[in-house]
């Protein structure tokens, strides 16, 4: 059964990262007590920032917890454009320093040259994840499901079992590596975060009728889950 998204609205970008960073340092402290690890999944972009800062501030125990990217661009992070640098920057500092982190490239031309490692680095993440953050473009695409991607389909498939796919799309700039809907959905807490009124409204029209792989994000909105979609949203 599909349930309707729990949306949370704030009044600022700041009080939204405060609440967000609070919610998920909780769920992964919870984690952490009963089973001594946790496992994050984060999107990369920029409007994650400002939350994984608030988020590194707070004093859970950071050496239990895997962080991991809800998806990446098929770039070195020496490359401005790499979602595995921003989190580095704007998470694994301070408190969280202490995380373990997974990220996607390796050095290899194209994902392909080094799918099977890709494939295998993935299977082995403990599931379900304790808290996976999306985000969103204003093209409705979510991770890196890009509408009008080659593979989206596999990537989007609820029944797969390959735990990442890869995307190339004219929006998605670089080759692309992401996780696939199954191990996106299959997650504790899973929130989708989105700043802006411009996404409010590609949020509105992504809760519509319609096909999936014009607005790939409705994959996510209409997965079966036990546990409501949280979505976050602030001006
Ligand atoms: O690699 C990426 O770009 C992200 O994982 C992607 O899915 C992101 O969440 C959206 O593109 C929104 O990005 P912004 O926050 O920069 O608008």
């Amino acid at each position: 059964m599909t349930l309707s998204p729990a949306f949370h609205s704030y009044g600022s970008s700041e009080d939204l990262a405060e609440a967000l960073a609070a919610g998920v340092a909780a769920v992964l402290a919870g984690a952490i007590a009963t089973r001594g690890a946790a496992t994050l999944a984060v999107s990369g972009g920029s409007t994650p920032k400002r939350f994984l800062e608030r988020l590194a501030e707070t004093e859970i125990d950071w050496g239990c917890v895997t962080v991991t990217l809800v998806d990446e661009r098929w770039v070195p992070e020496t490359d401005e454009r790499s979602n595995a640098a921003m989190v580095r920057r704007h998470l694994l500092t301070g408190h969280a320093a202490r995380a373990q982190f997974l990220p996607f490239y390796l050095e290899a031309p194209a994902p392909e040259d080094v799918a099977d490692e890709l494939r295998m680095r993935f299977l082995r993440l403990a599931r379900p994840f304790d808290v996976t953050v999306l985000g969103m473009g204003a093209d409705g695409h979510t991770a890196s499901f890009f509408p009008g991607a080659d593979h989206l389909d596999r990537a989007i498939d609820p029944d797969t079992d390959e735990p990442v796919a890869l995307i190339r799309a004219p929006a998605a700039v670089e080759p692309r590596v992401t996780l696939t809907l199954p191990l996106i959905v299959d997650t504790r807490f899973l929130a989708l975060h989105i700043e802006g009124d411009e996404k409010l409204a590609v949020y509105e029209a992504a809760l519509q009728p319609g096909p999936v792989d014009k607005m790939p994000v409705r994959a996510v909105l209409r997965a079966p889950r036990d546990e409501l979609l949280a979505v976050f949203w602030a001006p």
